[in-house]
């Protein structure tokens, strides 16, 4: 990877105490697949509404937020040519993203779940290809790159398997640079809260038994507990039990992801903040001949395409085959597009490379 030479300046991050009650960026509301936006408006505003008028773990509201994340229909069509209108495949529009890029250095941010691996039932089988894997060592030797996740730094780089990365896990709250040496730690905001989070872990664990398919994942900083593999009858009863666990925790907060709910810290670190963390300390915040490209699928990347688009620099890239409200620029079907892209921009700077090398010889 190039640019290696990390600054550690953990002061920088800027970590304050939240509210219990998650901010607006981290608003749990997942936008509903296949509904026109205004409808979609409409019923997050109504879901806002409620939000705001019990506590944050309310148990209506969580079940709400997990069926908005399970579509019950697909998006008509002219709904999804709308939506690709706003949103256009970042594989046709390459040339497009290779001219925002042109003179600038590119760093790349990548997803895991659903960007680079594929959705599966069991966390733990979700492994990339090693078509991908070798996608992603051609990306991390032409750019900076980083894997930005939910999941532990540990698990995703026994997944992913490559040294060369910056690691943003635990939702950017664990954030490790590359080399082998894994105990190398760049920022960890939410240490204090490592004693709580393996506490309320044995406590969901406990409670959740009783759940047919339920599971809680430990992620260090922050818990995921699944229901991709629990009745859709028996999710209200999950939400209640995860809510009377939480209710003795108001320093944490619940959001949720993709068939997941996701516990974690409330401090105000999210993924976009980690990108910006690992920006500054590559020495590449505020330049503008800087390209910062963002590919994510789920909830928790808006944070990362919202700060993108509020700096006014940087791409995001939604990984999603239907219209979904976001922050994202451009958009790619499935992780196959993904590897695609991520081939198209390692051959693009290939070439780069080799006309500027023959105009540098003439
Ligand atoms: O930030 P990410 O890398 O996208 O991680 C978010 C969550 O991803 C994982 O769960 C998701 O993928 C699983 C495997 O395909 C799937 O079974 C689950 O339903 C999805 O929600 C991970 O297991 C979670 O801990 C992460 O929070």
């Amino acid at each position: 990877m190039a640019n290696q030479d990390v600054v550690l300046r953990p002061d920088m991050a800027g970590i304050a105490a939240a509210p219990a009650m998650p901010g607006s960026s981290s608003r749990a509301i997942f936008a509903c697949r296949g509904e026109a936006s205004t409808s979609l408006r409409r019923r997050r505003a109504a879901v806002d509404e409620e939000y705001h008028a019990r506590s944050p773990c309310a148990t209506s509201w969580v079940v709400q937020a997990m069926r908005a994340s399970s579509p019950a229909r697909s998006p008509a069509v002219d709904e999804h040519a709308a939506w690709m209108r706003k949103h256009p495949s970042a594989l046709a529009s390459f040339e497009q993203i290779a001219a925002a890029a042109k003179g600038k250095q590119v760093v790349v941010f990548l997803d895991y779940d659903g960007t680079l691996s594929r959705i599966v039932a069991d966390p733990d089988t979700a492994f990339i290809t090693g078509e991908m894997r070798e996608a992603v060592r051609g990306v991390a030797k032409h750019f900076p790159a980083a894997i930005v996740t939910g999941r532990c730094v540990e698990k995703v780089c026994g997944f992913v398997g490559l040294s060369e990365l910056y690691y943003a896990g635990s939702h950017g709250m664990d954030i490790k640079g590359p080399g082998s040496n894994a105990a190398e730690v760049l920022l960890q905001p939410a240490r204090e809260f490592l004693p709580v989070i393996a506490e309320v872990y044995q406590a969901l664990v406990e409670k959740t038994k009783s759940t047919p398919g339920a599971r809680v994942e430990n992620n260090k900083f922050c818990l995921s507990v699944h229901f991709r593999c629990v009745d859709e009858k028996r999710w209200s009863p999950l939400a209640e039990q995860v809510k009377e666990v939480l209710r003795d925790y108001p320093d944490l907060r619940l959001n949720e992801g993709r068939k997941v709910l996701e516990i974690r810290p409330s401090i105000m670190w999210d993924k976009g903040k980690a990108v910006e963390f690992l920006l500054q300390s590559l020495g590449f915040d505020g330049r503008s001949d800087v390209l910062p490209l963002y590919l994510g699928d789920d909830r928790t990347d808006e944070d990362a395409f919202k700060m993108l688009r509020k700096r006014g620099h940087g791409l995001g890239i939604l990984v999603s085959k239907c219209p979904r409200e976001t922050d994202a620029s451009y958009s790619l079907q499935d992780p196959t597009e993904v590897m695609e892209f991520l081939h198209r921009l390692v051959r693009w700077k290939r070439r780069r490379s080799s006309s500027s090398a023959m105009r540098a010889r003439v």
